[in-house]
């Protein structure tokens, strides 16, 4: 027997009728995708959220709602739920956005889920694992950036979960014969060379600190030298990318190549892990002065005390009353596009944290809404 109810904690399982909708016909992934929805949704409850739930604290606010930090009152299990307004939520956006961090949770680094669904009178809620060490953008020094190891195993984590999210989708015949990597996801056209491009400006922005530019039009100056270095059409390597050795500059010429079509998929980065990426050796970033041959392999499976210490640090912060308001979570957003549309972008370039709600700094960004002109 299933249960996506607010008292349970157990997975749903799968039952055996299918919502095929498909235009394309079946597969594996949308049937189990659609049958999630319909498990939850012929077993969502009302509930009085204080009867099951305490509330400890308010961890963020997105578009559609809020997620509150809660202990579940008889099992005393940490949770983060997920308030989505009925006002502006439809019921089969909640059941897809449910159902997909719930197809893709088995990925070790992508959230948790406890399939946990239910309502009350203003709100669809579900539960996810709290994610207590915070957004990894909380962990990035301005105009710093990490130092390379840390850099790099985070890069590792983020690259595992799309890489998993990309192999979960669903392959289009149509679109997938041509060259582009598009697919089709239940209405949703995916566009993986998009998210390898947000992904490159990710690495850009842990390594950096900052972002490689504001918006991706030629109308920027830090933009458009980066395409004409692309392009080959000056052998000048960009203000902003001098730090970067001949490997990772190698490495970002692929992740972020102006024509999709041309774009590595997310797991070539592994290729570059034993190789240094920094030329400067300050915060920690060993480039050696370009000797990228002699870097030591990276250890993906052991932590550095550095990497602890910042980890007990947030800790402390995410549990600290004065930090309430937004203590995130190190996660990826599932909903199928890499980019913040909630980002804004200093004129330095350097990354701003907006509290969508009311403006005051502190909220968390992942990058900037980038268009590609070309
Ligand atoms: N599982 C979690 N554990 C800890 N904090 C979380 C968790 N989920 C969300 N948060 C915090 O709450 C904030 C709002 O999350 P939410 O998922 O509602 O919005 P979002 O995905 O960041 O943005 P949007 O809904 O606009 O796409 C996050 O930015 C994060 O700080």
């Amino acid at each position: 027997m299933h249960h996506v109810t607010g008292t349970s904690v157990s997975r749903p399982a799968l039952c055996s009728t299918t919502m095929n909708s498909s235009p394309h016909g079946s597969h594996a992934s949308i049937d189990i995708l659609e049958e999630l929805q319909l498990i939850a949704a012929q077993n969502l409850e009302k509930l009085d959220i204080n009867k099951y739930y305490e509330v400890v604290c308010e961890l963020g606010k997105g578009t559609y709602g809020k997620v509150d930090l809660v202990i579940h009152k008889i099992r005393g299990t940490k949770m983060a739920l997920k308030f989505l307004r009925k006002k502006t939520t439809k019921l089969k956006s909640f059941l897809k956005e449910y159902s997909i961090s719930l197809y893709l949770s088995p990925c070790p680094f992508i959230i948790n889920m406890y399939g946990i669904a239910f309502e009350t009178d203003d709100y669809y809620i579900f539960a996810q694992e709290y994610a207590l060490a915070g957004d990894l953008f909380d962990i990035i020094p301005p105009q710093v950036g990490l130092p390379e190891t840390i850099a790099k195993r985070c890069v590792h984590q983020v690259a595992i979960a799309l890489d998993y999210l990309h192999s979960r989708e669903r392959h289009d015949p149509v679109h997938g014969a041509r060259a582009v990597r598009h697919h089709w996801h239940e209405g949703f056209c995916v566009d993986y060379s998009t998210d390898v491009w947000a992904f490159g400006v990710l690495l850009f922005c842990m390594l950096t600190g900052n972002f490689p530019w504001e918006k991706a039009m030629p109308n920027d100056a830090f933009y458009d030298e980066f395409v004409r270095w692309q392009r080959r059409r000056t052998g000048t390597v960009p203000s902003q990318w001098r730090r970067f050795t001949d490997e990772a500059l190698r490495m970002f010429r692929r992740l972020l190549s102006i024509e999709q079509e041309r774009r590595c998929s997310v797991k070539e980065v592994f290729s570059y892990f034993n190789q240094c990426w920094m030329l400067d050796t300050e915060n920690g970033n060993g480039g050696g002065g370009g000797l990228a041959s002699s870097a030591p392999p990276l250890d993906i499976s052991s932590s550095s005390s550095e990497e602890d210490v910042l980890v007990d640090r947030l800790k402390q912060q995410s549990l600290s009353p004065a930090c309430v308001v937004a203590k995130g979570s190190i996660m990826m957003d599932t909903h199928y596009s890499s980019m913040s549309a909630n980002s804004s972008p200093s004129s330095t370039g350097s990354y701003e944290r907006v509290n969508r709600e009311n403006n005051e700094r502190g909220r968390i960004l992942v990058a900037t809404p980038i268009e590609i002109c070309v």
